[in-house]
């Protein structure tokens, strides 16, 4: 136990046999160890410290980094009518413009699978606080951009060091809770990327204002604030964020690369670790993975839907972020930059809302989980249709970009609380770890693609007239209908095939091994919960 815990819980006598001198617990057949049950009304109490501890720390984190990755955009117009924006100051073409926002998404793309695998193999705290201190140091360096050439390195940059956080931060919730318990959790982070979406527009009003102070334009302070207050938080998550939870009675270990770096509280003490151990004994149970056990994961067909899955989605939703407030302002050409401001952010608030509503019914009835994503995204489709052809109809059109905000918002979390339901049954931890990242990674070559191809990329689609971005939105509408065919696919190969825990995975032995954990969250997952008490 830690000098943290006050109320250390007695191992149960089989760990306690266990445990080696080097407190890594050792049990010949953890299937075997009898399960206690606690009510669930215990084991939510449980559940609803943890949200406390892990989701407001993860809502502020992802809201900074969001900020930081999309504040190019907004830079683009800030103080333009003095010609301090960043397109004057750096002297940018529109395709130097697409470039950067495209380089950022070939390093996430690269950089998502190592960042993932070295986070499951240190400490998921110390890596994600490293995430956060990196995109903040990055995201400072902004602050001195001088030419295209600059812009473009740091972007790259930034996808390189940005990388894993997202699927890093799905994972990292597997340890803690249930994959069917994740979607939920999975979307209140998310939604600090659409208030953010919301918000950086309206703040930066505040910076314009200190245009020339210091003899800095407006964009650079925009950068240099949000990039500080990254490396602040960064620094501060290494002593908030908990480390992957203890067995009863085991003792941290840590290795020489961590032990200059301050411990952080365990997430649960006393009773409350008993009854987290009791139902969930598969992450008490890991082991670290081999090449052979990550080699099966590649080699498991179940990624590939997925991945598809989240192209359409992210791809849409990234290219509706960046290229969102460029179709309001086709619509109507006489939009004052504050109209188109204040119009863009509400398609952030549908979408927040979408996936507050959503989310949560999609983890109760967790077994229907694509027919919840399909349905969000034919919402994405019609709203893209009324878009494209409700041309006499300015409001019909952006009531349009509402509904595909409105779409957008559950998709992208039911999608990775998906991937770690099949993979964690399959492959466990590595499964996770390696599909959430490839989910995320390859899906994002989806964003490449709207980025730097779609909208004011793509110059013929963008000449001024009544058809202007039309192309682009039957990509997207193409790209959806891919993301919904992939979905099917996935539920009818899965009926044929199963979701078996996979006979190839590895045992600490050495030894080929299929033998599933057994814990309470295990055993209730194989039922939906129902509203049964929301209605109590
Ligand atoms: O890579 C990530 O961080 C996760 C996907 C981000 C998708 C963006 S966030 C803002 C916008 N809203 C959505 O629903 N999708 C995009």
């Amino acid at each position: 136990m830690t000098s943290h815990d006050p109320d250390p819980p007695s191992p149960p006598a089989d760990l306690k046999a266990g445990l080696g001198g080097t407190g890594h617990i050792n049990i010949a057949s953890p299937a075997q160890e009898p399960i206690q049950d606690y009510p669930i009304e215990r084991v939510e109490q449980v559940y609803r410290k943890l949200d406390l501890r892990i989701i407001p720390a993860f809502w502020v984190l992802y809201f900074l980094n969001s900020a930081i990755r999309s504040n190019i955009g907004i830079a683009q117009t800030m103080n333009a009518s003095v010609k301090h924006d960043l397109v004057s100051v750096l002297g940018l073409t529109p395709k130097d413009v697409s470039t950067a926002l495209a380089l950022f998404y070939v390093s996430y793309v690269l950089f998502d699978l190592p960042s993932n695998l070295i986070m499951s193999r240190l400490s998921p705290r110390v890596w994600m606080a490293r995430i956060v201190i990196a995109v903040g140091i990055i995201g400072t360096c902004f602050t001195a951009v001088n030419d295209a050439w600059s812009l473009k390195l740091l972007r790259f940059l930034l996808g390189v060091v940005i990388a894993g956080m997202w699927p890093g931060m799905a994972y990292y919730l597997t340890l803690f809770y249930p994959p069917s318990r994740t979607g939920k959790r999975i979307g209140m982070y998310f939604t600090a990327a659409q208030v953010s979406a919301a918000v950086v527009g309206l703040v930066s009003a505040g910076f314009q204002q200190m245009d020339g102070l210091g003899g800095l334009v407006g964009f650079r302070w925009m950068f240099l604030i949000y990039g500080l207050l990254g490396v602040i938080l960064g620094v501060g998550l290494l002593w908030w964020l908990p480390d992957r939870p203890l067995a009863p009675g085991e003792v941290r270990e840590k290795s020489w690369w961590v032990k200059w770096l301050p411990p952080s509280p365990e997430a649960l003490t006393g009773e409350d670790a008993m009854v987290h151990y009791h139902d969930l004994r598969r992450v008490y149970h890991a082991r670290p993975w081999t090449l052979k056990d990550l080699w099966f994961v590649l080699l498991d067909w179940r990624l590939w839907p997925l991945v598809l899955m989240y192209f359409g989605v992210v791809g849409v939703g990234i290219g509706t972020q960046l290229y969102g407030s460029v179709i309001i302002a086709s619509i109507n050409s006489n939009f004052t930059g504050v109209q188109v401001s204040l119009l863009f952010a509400p398609i952030w608030i549908m979408d927040l809302i979408a996936i507050l509503l959503v989310t949560p019914i999609s983890d109760r009835f967790h077994k229907y989980r694509p027919l919840f994503f399909s349905a969000a995204v034919c919402v994405q489709i019609a709203g893209l249709l009324t878009v494209t052809f409700a041309l006499d109809n300015q409001w019909g059109r952006y009531g349009g970009l509402l509904l595909i905000g409105f779409g957008l918002g559950p998709t992208v979390p039911i999608c990775m609380a998906w991937t770690n339901e099949i993979f964690q049954k399959r492959h466990r931890e590595v499964g996770v770890a390696t599909a959430s990242a490839l989910v995320s990674g390859l899906g994002n070559l989806g964003s490449i693609v709207t980025t730097y191809a779609l909208y004011t990329g793509w110059p013929e689609d963008a000449a001024p007239g009544r058809y202007r971005y039309r192309n682009s939105n039957f990509v997207m509408i193409g790209i959806l209908c891919m993301s919904i065919a992939s979905s099917f696919v996935m539920i009818a190969l899965l009926k044929v095939f199963g979701n078996e825990p996979s006979n190839k995975i590895v045992g600490s032995d050495g030894n080929d091994s299929g033998e599933e954990i057994l814990d309470g969250a295990a055993r209730r997952e194989v039922h939906q919960r129902g509203f049964s008490r929301l209605i109590k």
